[in-house]
């Protein structure tokens, strides 16, 4: 049997980057301005900070406006509120992203629920999630978009394909499922409660694995020449001597290679699709904002 061929998200996403650079560009010339994105970090999380940190230098390096919030961990609920209202009335903002988690005294929901939905180039707010459950223009949520980006650009349509999504988060089991079905497949969602798992499972063309659990999807789940889209990013414990674990996804990669038609790796697959679509999401809101025409469907 011969090996999956590997998804470059890396790849894909530099790719993806560049198409925004040129967009970015036009719309500067048209708009005489150029599009911007507003990042608000609330607190000190590691990983945060590196997510907002290439956020910025990615947003800069498209030819866009970056404008970085950075609060303390103690920030009160209100001085955030007020700040998103702030950049809700910037004409310079065209769009707005909360890094997540929040610290534990902050209500996500409330926070999220407070920006335009108009600039919530993150799809998180609960007028986009009812624009995509219902097939209306909206923003859609990165990591997911991502994830169709890839499967399109491997299979071309995705139509009559049984899908099967494990995880119902929010962010992204949830707006995954309702793109998959937007695409014409078959669509499962499957979570902690499912029954026969690795059974429902095996009837999947498309696999998408965001359960936040390291390398549970095993080799005899998979249907041989599936599609697995792995979203896990999961930390394992450092190897006694050393300080940093082995970054692995929710699929046992080397196992599941053996069986799948093609695969995303973990680092290196989805994960640097969230930030080129969040890239993409802030050009298009841009140009819905000033009024300058756009073929969406090119970025
Ligand atoms: N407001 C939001 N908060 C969070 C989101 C989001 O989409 N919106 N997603 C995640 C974090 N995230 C971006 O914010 C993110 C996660 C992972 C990557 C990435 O490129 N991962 C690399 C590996 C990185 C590593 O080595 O640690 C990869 O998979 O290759 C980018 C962005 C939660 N919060």
């Amino acid at each position: 049997m011969s090996e999956a061929a590997i998804i470059d998200g890396k790849a894909f996403a530099a790719g993806l980057r560049e198409r925004v650079a040129k967009v970015a560009a036009d719309f500067e010339a048209q708009a005489g301005r150029k599009a911007g994105l507003a990042v608000v970090l609330v607190g000190e999380d590691p990983a945060s900070q590196v997510y907002v940190r290439n956020k910025n230098k990615q947003t800069v390096a498209c030819g866009m406006n970056s404008f970085e919030h950075k609060l303390p961990a103690e920030t009160p609920e209100a001085d955030l509120l007020a700040l998103v209202e702030k950049l809700n009335a910037d004409p310079a903002v065209d769009g707005i992203l909360v890094q997540l988690p929040l610290p534990a005294h902050m209500n996500e929901q409330k926070v999220i629920a407070t920006i335009n939905p108009d600039k919530d180039v993150d799809g998180f707010h609960v007028v986009n999630v009812g624009r995509l459950a219902t097939g209306l223009p909206g923003f859609v949520p990165c990591t997911p978009l991502g994830c169709t980006m890839l499967l399109k650009d491997r299979l071309g349509s995705l139509s009559g394909l049984n899908a099967v999504v494990i995880g119902r988060s929010n962010i992204v089991g949830k707006p995954m499922a309702q793109l998959l079905l937007r695409e014409n497949c078959t669509v499962t969602i499957a979570h902690s409660r499912t029954q026969n798992l690795p059974e429902v499972v095996r009837g999947a063309d498309i696999v998408i694995a965001a359960v936040g659990q390291p390398e549970m999807v095993k080799q005899d789940w998979i249907k041989p020449g599936a599609t697995v889209i792995d979203v896990g990013m999961n930390r394992l414990p450092p190897p006694e001597g050393e300080t940093k674990g082995k970054l692995v996804g929710d699929v046992d990669f080397a196992g599941a290679s053996k069986v799948a038609g093609s695969i995303t790796p973990v680092p290196g697959g989805v994960g640097p699709m969230t930030i080129a679509v969040l890239l993409r999401n802030t050009i298009v809101a841009a140009h819905r904002n000033a009024g300058v025409t756009l073929d969406e469907s090119a970025v």
